[in-house]
């Protein structure tokens, strides 16, 4: 009889499964999880795994010393890192613009006219349009007062305000006009100059200034003008309120930051790609080559940059030189960047196009030994390098009950997405792609513009609802729950987070649809295009269609949302998938764990 325990080193956690082996035979001990220390595939990872096992031991009422044997996965695919750079970089130089949402702006419609200080309008002798400014010192009696005297003698057709005054100057206004108000930066509005005003009935957003022919026609801009104002318009998309004010010299300025290329090399073949050309072109070049040697940037461009961050950081985590670092395989996904606008007014921002990058780094048995020799150093046990991480995930996954060859199963992580195939006589094929949870995090914290990450990893694991008065709820899919006691007041009118722990409020200013849609698109685009991506390179045939069912694996299989992308889009090839329940009470989770110590077993009858 021995106890022999098998280890997962994941990108984020590190796994085990402990069992007792007899006469060829296997009984499951205990089981165990804790966070992955440093980054998977170096010597940090050793502190992690001697804690797992230990808490593993110790649940099955054990201690090192009852230990025989050790198995670690061939873990060492390492997802190097995952960066994200901006395509493009647009200036908006020389005219200037506002566009926010302040919450109450005054007034609705489209005003056009020559900015003015409220205090100069007692000195104006022509009868031309204007668009009064109204500094902080200035109250809305005051500013409604001025305004509703003037108006009979000059032609007042908005107004824009420091204070968050809109909504209570113009109740006291005779002639409604549009008001955009909380503009921070009012001593910057140049004055003298032709600007446009537009607020938009509650609920609805901006026309005329999202749209650049609308800008055109108020400014009577020719076509080139019209080009150039094109990133203008596109910031005020979605916004309830909006100013544009045009400035005698020129109007704006792009500027293209080079992307760079990115080369894929095989023995036999290359391909190059720009980045500017999005993630599509770009995964067609990756799945165009079979067997990858490497991955390289451009040096002096983003790309660049990008991809040699990975070599460079792995280099000097393993010690090696960073030629010796090969790059496996990448996903690259399209992602918006919210970028701050320069020569705006109220610290607008607006969506630039990016590329998201998820780079996988080959294994390297060296390392796996190495860390094996150390674990066994320290703690007197043998410890062998065992399988590849996505066959020994099949292995594990088939203890669900049901289930049999031949079989597929995705197993998907934190760095990478796993897919392996086992056929009628048990031949397995197997392969690891980058790109996971992980990705999917940091496309949500990304494209929200949030600052923490763990925010970020929140909204990817909990659904959300608004809190519509304090006694009820509405939850994503529309249906309401009411409460007897009162919710806590800070919550009113908040989005929240559905934690077990209860209602968390995001303070970010984003709405409930946004979360969500971002939310979704992030999972579907890392997880649904890899999942496609990993069964064709398994399928006996590249064709999925071909395969008949696929287990799910790994910690994002427990997502509330991921398994269910999957299947709906699986299901066009007639694959029908399921979530795996290991050894029938492990769920998704230590797959790879309770295939290594069946592998061990195997091996030594
Ligand atoms: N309840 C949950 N809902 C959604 N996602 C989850 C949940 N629990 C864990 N995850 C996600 O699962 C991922 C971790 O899964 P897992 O532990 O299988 O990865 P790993 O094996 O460490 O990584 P890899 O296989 O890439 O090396 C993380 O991205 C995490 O955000
Ligand atoms: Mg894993």
């Amino acid at each position: 009889m021995e106890i022999i325990a098998g280890v997962d080193i994941g990108n984020a956690s590190t796994e085990v499964a402990l069992a007792r082996a007899y006469d060829g035979k296997v009984e499951f001990l205990s089981s165990n999880i804790v966070s992955t220390t440093g980054i998977k595939g170096t010597k940090q990872n050793i502190n992690g795994l001697f804690k797992s096992i230990t808490e593993a031991l110790k649940k099955a009422g054990l201690t090192v010393e009852d230990l025989n044997k050790i198995g670690i996965n061939e873990a060492a695919p390492v997802i190097g890192d995952v960066a994200m750079e901006t395509i493009t970089e647009t200036i908006i130089t020389e005219s200037t613009m506002i566009g926010h949402n302040p919450s109450t702006p005054g007034g609705v419609g489209i005003g056009v006219g020559e900015t003015i200080r409220i205090e100069k309008l007692s000195e104006i002798k022509d009868n031309k349009d204007y668009i009064v400014v109204i500094p902080p010192e200035v109250s809305f009696n005051l500013a409604a007062k001025i305004i509703n005297f003037y108006q009979s003698k000059v032609n007042i057709r908005g107004a824009i305000v420091k204070n968050d005054d809109g909504v209570l100057i113009n109740n006291r206004l005779d002639k409604k006009i549009p008001i955009v108000d909380e503009v921070e930066l009012i001593d910057k509005v140049p004055i003298g100059m032709l600007s446009a005003v537009e607020v938009a009935e509650v609920g609805g957003t901006v026309e005329v200034l999202s749209n650049p022919y609308g800008i055109a026609t108020v400014f009577n801009l020719n076509s080139d003008e019209a080009k150039q104002v094109v990133p203008i318009a596109r910031a005020l998309i979605g916004n309830r309120s909006a100013v544009v004010i045009k400035t005698p010299k020129g109007d704006v300025k792009e500027r293209r930051i080079p992307a760079g290329c990115i080369e894929v090399i095989s023995f036999k073949k290359k391909a190059k790609i720009n980045v500017d050309e999005g993630a599509e072109m770009i995964m067609s070049a990756i799945n165009s080559i079979d067997s990858i040697e490497d991955i390289k940037g451009e040096p002096g461009t983003n790309a660049g940059g990008m991809l040699e961050k990975v070599r460079q950081v792995m280099s000097n985590l393993t010690e090696q030189h960073p030629k010796a670092i090969k790059i496996q395989d990448l996903l690259a996904v399209d992602t918006f960047i919210p970028q701050k606008v320069k020569g705006g007014l109220a610290n607008e921002f607006f969506l630039e196009n990016a590329v998201g990058v998820a780079a996988m780094v080959k294994s390297d048995k060296l390392q796996m030994e190495m860390i094996a020799k150390e674990l066994s150093t320290k703690i007197g046990v043998e410890v062998k390098v065992g399988g590849v991480e996505a066959d020994m995930a099949i292995k594990g996954a088939l203890t669900t009950p049901g289930t049999n060859k031949p079989l597929a199963i995705l197993d998907m992580g934190a760095g990478s997405t796993d897919a392996s195939v086992i056929d009628k006589n048990g031949e397995i094929k197997s392969i690891h792609l980058a790109g996971a949870g992980d990705m999917v995090t940091l496309l949500i914290k990304t494209e929200l513009g949030l600052e923490d990450l763990e925010l970020a990893e929140d909204i990817k694991r909990h659904p959300l609802a608004k809190v519509e008065s304090l006694f009820h709820i509405r939850h994503e899919d529309g249906s309401v729950e009411f409460f007897e006691k009162p919710l806590k007041p800070e919550i009113f009118s908040k989005v929240v987070l559905l934690k077990k722990g209860g209602m968390i409020p995001i303070e970010e200013n984003l709405s409930l649809e946004k979360i969500i849609s971002v939310r979704r698109t992030s999972k579907e685009k890392v997880f649904v295009t890899n999942a496609i991506r990993a069964l064709r390179k398994v399928s006996p045939t590249n064709n999925l269609r071909d395969i008949e069912f696929v287990v799910m694996v790994g910690g994002s299989a427990l997502d509330f949302e991921i398994p269910q992308l999957i299947t709906d889009a699986l299901s066009h090839y007639n694959v029908v998938a399921g979530r795996a329940n290991i050894r029938g009470i492990e769920g998704p989770r230590n797959a790879v764990a309770t295939g290594l110590v069946l592998s061990m077993v195997e091996k030594d009858e």
